[in-house]
């Protein structure tokens, strides 16, 4: 049955992993480069989603909008209603060190978040929530065998995307050990702990907060392959 987000009626549409970048279409993108057999799953307030197959494994690939409420609202409507069983966010974000590069992939050990998400949903009052471990283990295991290096560590979630103080960053670095920042995934590991379901969030470098270097939109959408390629390549139960 529908959602009031996703048109689809039929949820066996819907593969058990779903790739989720922020950007519509990064996954319009994701589903027309790598993806077989492509049929649109959603397309409510152009929020597009595909179902395809990836060397003969079916996936599903959709947009989440941008920060906590949008992926809230999808990745939710996924787990509960579509019997999606993990998500892997496939993000850009803004790095908080010299130590990271345009480019670069990080993996999310955790979100770390200012948010009120996950307490108002009733599920944590932490301000630190984990990925899944199994996920990201099967990211690990892909990202060696494409010999792509990755950065593992905490992540900061934010609510922000200008922030008036913007040196606030180099604190959070220091007091949360936070590597990058990005606006999703702290919501979307609180949707995973309240269904019992699984999710994960690969991020690729698209600016730095320190040396203010940065990647345009088009590159966004279409050049963060490394990270889409891990995501699609893992091993991930149920297949
Ligand atoms: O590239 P996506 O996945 O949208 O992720 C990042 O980019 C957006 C801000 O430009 C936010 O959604 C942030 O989390
Ligand atoms: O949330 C984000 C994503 C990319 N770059 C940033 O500075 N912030």
């Amino acid at each position: 049955m529908a959602t009031p987000h996703i048109e689809l009626e039929d949820k066996s549409k819907i593969a058990k992993t779903v790739l989720m970048p922020g950007d519509p279409l990064r996954a319009k993108f994701i589903a027309e480069t790598y993806l077989e057999n492509v049929e649109q799953i959603n397309g409510v307030r152009n929020m597009f989603g595909y179902t395809g197959t990836y060397k003969g494994k079916k996936i599903s690939v959709m947009g989440s909008g941008m920060g906590m409420p949008s992926i809230g609202i999808y990745s939710y409507e996924l787990f509960k209603f579509y019997d999606v069983e993990t998500i892997i966010r496939i993000g850009s974000a803004g790095a908080y060190t010299d130590k990271l590069n345009l480019y670069d992939v990080v993996l999310s050990t955790a979100a770390w978040s200012e948010s009120s998400y996950a307490k108002t949903m009733g599920v944590s009052s932490k301000k630190k929530l984990n990925a899944t471990k199994s996920v990201n283990s099967a990211l690990k295991r892909s990202a060696k065998k494409l010999g792509i290096e990755i950065h593992e560590g905490v992540i900061h979630s934010s609510d922000v995307f200008y922030r008036i103080n913007g040196d606030e960053f180099k604190d959070i670095h220091e007091k949360h050990g936070c590597l990058c920042v990005e606006m999703e995934s702290f919501a979307l590991f609180a949707n995973a702990l309240a269904t019992g379901k699984k999710a994960a969030c690969l991020l690729t470098i698209s600016d730095s907060l320190v040396t203010h270097e940065l990647t345009s939109a088009k590159e966004r959408q279409e050049a963060f392959t490394r990270m889409m390629e891990i995501a699609l390549n893992a091993k991930v139960w149920p297949f």
